[in-house]
This record gives C-alpha cells, sequence and structure tokens, in this order.
C-alpha cells in the first residue's frame, strides 16, 4: 500500500542519502547534481529515465548545462514515499 513516510522513516532514509535535503513545502527530497558537462548531465537523465519508466516512478528535475536538480516526492500520496527513497538511491548509484 502506497503512503508517506513518518518522520522517523524520512529521518532514517536521509541519513544514507548523501547531499539530499527535505524540502518541506513539498514533503519531497531534493538534491543538485553537478557533472563534468552537459552530456554527462544528460547521460545521467537518460540512465535515470529508463529506470524511472522501469519503476513507474518518475523525478521533477531541471537541467542546466551540467546541472541537474532533483526533486522526489510521490503523487499518488501527495507526499515522500519509499519509491521516492528507492529513486534516490538509484540515482546516487547512477551519478557514481
Ligand atoms: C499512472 C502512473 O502509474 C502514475 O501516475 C505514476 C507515474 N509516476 C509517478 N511518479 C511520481 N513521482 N509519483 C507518482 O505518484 C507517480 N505515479
Amino acid at each position: 500500500m502506497l503512503r508517506v513516510l513518518t518522520e522517523q522513516e524520512r529521518a532514517e532514509a536521509l541519513a544514507r542519502l548523501p547531499g539530499w535535503t527535505y524540502e518541506p513545502t513539498r514533503d519531497a527530497i531534493t538534491k543538485s547534481f553537478r557533472f563534468t558537462d552537459f552530456v554527462e548531465a544528460w547521460g545521467f537523465m537518460s540512465r535515470v529515465a529508463i529506470l524511472a519508466e522501469k519503476a513507474d516512478h518518475h523525478p521533477e528535475w531541471f537541467n542546466v548545462y551540467n546541472r541537474v536538480d532533483v526533486l522526489l516526492t510521490t503523487h499518488d500520496c501527495t507526499g515522500l514515499s519509499a519509491r521516492d527513497v528507492a529513486l534516490a538511491q538509484a540515482m546516487e548509484a547512477v551519478a557514481g
């Protein structure tokens, strides 16, 4: 059952997600990634897009040149869920 995380669950998740920040106005987590150049940033987005589609869970993101700003929240339960944490972990693996 898709549900928002408790504060405790959220704190535990963020402790294992270096560089991610909690955004209370959206009940979301955010991170700004920096890559070598646009091609690296776009490669990151391409790989994450495939994983997101496979998981049926998609980021809200903004890209300009080598920067990718990411916000993760779950629209179906209007808040932060385990799916967001899983996608953040996948992004960390892709970013390296
Ligand atoms: C119909 C489709 O399965 C849903 O809209 C999925 C798509 N991707 C999604 N992505 C995110 N971030 N939250 C959702 O609730 C969500 N729901």
